[in-house]
């Protein structure tokens, strides 16, 4: 608090009058100089509470500047929490999803497995039924392939079943499915297809498979398939796997008439 200057003046003047002894016997001297002293003190008390009062002010200032600091640490902290936690969550999504397809597919061919086949062979078995429609299946086994691997060696035999699985899955149309049953055999699923139009199918496949050439360092003259189909016409309300083994009993029976055959069911 600072004093006005007409009051600086006013007191300077005070303090002469009392300290001239011209005044000593002025009787008004005696309560100017009590006036002046209450007038001191009381502008003493009044300084002394304004320093306080601001020493208050300044603290709840910095008190309230220290919380909004630390509310900004926190909430910075509490972004970079969640920034990490959306990245982990990603990963783990990422990761379930490589495994769930690792789970699904043949790591040899890259087509489905099993699994995948089964799962796949549900669906569509359902929802050809809903839709009134006839679903065909065939078993494909690829003829002599023991003799083959034991010629050529295993992985020379793999890179055959590679060749087989890109012939079927370049040649087949886009809502069928193949994928490898196991070993040397592999399954087709074929919705909406009757068993007539499944057998067309699988002939031109077991064709295509013998006249294409197999990748000249396999060293193979040709490789042919025998396929066996199956068919929701036969058995409109049976489970995939009463399916899958009249497939596979019509394959062996292709087998037996000598190989390099579809056999199909005799509607
Ligand atoms: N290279 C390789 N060979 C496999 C794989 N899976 C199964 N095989 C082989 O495939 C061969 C199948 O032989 P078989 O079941 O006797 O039948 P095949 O020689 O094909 O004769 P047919 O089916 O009667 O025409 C076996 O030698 C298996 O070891 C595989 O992933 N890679």
């Amino acid at each position: 608090m600072t004093r006005g200057r007409d009051e600086e003046q006013l007191l300077e003047t005070i303090t002469e009058l009392l300290g001239d002894p011209a005044h000593d016997h002025n009787p008004l001297r005696e309560p100017l100089a009590r006036l002046l002293e209450l007038s001191t003190a009381q502008r003493e008390r009044l300084e002394r509470l304004i320093r306080i009062s601001d020493g208050f002010h300044e603290i709840a200032r910095e008190e309230k500047r220290g919380l909004a600091e630390e509310c900004d640490t926190h909430l910075r902290r509490l972004e970079r929490l969640v920034r990490i936690s959306d990245r982990y969550q990603e990963s783990l999504r990422e990761l379930s999803e490589s495994l769930r397809e690792a789970a699904l597919h043949d790591p040899l061919t890259g087509l489905g497995n099993r699994r995948y086949l089964v799962e796949r062979l549900e669906a569509e078995l359902e929802r050809c039924r809903r839709n009134g429609a006839p679903l065909s299946l065939g078993v494909l086994d690829v003829d002599y392939f023991k003799a083959v691997n034991d010629r050529l060696g295993h992985e020379r035999g793999d890179r055959l079943l590679c060749h087989i699985s890109d012939l079927l899955a370049d040649q087949l149309r886009e809502y069928d499915l193949c994928g490898r049953w196991g070993g040397e055999e592999f399954v087709l699923v074929l919705p909406e297809t009757t068993a007539e139009e499944a057998k067309a199918i699988c002939d031109r496949l077991r064709r295509t498979i013998r006249d294409t050439p197999t990748p000249a360092d396999l060293a193979v003259d040709r490789i042919t398939v025998s396929i066996g189909i199956s068919t929701t016409e036969e058995d409109p309300d049976g489970s995939y796997s009463a399916a899958i083994d009249r497939a596979d009993r019509r394959m062996l029976v292709a087998k037996e008439a000598g190989r390099d055959r579809v056999c199909g069911p005799s509607l």
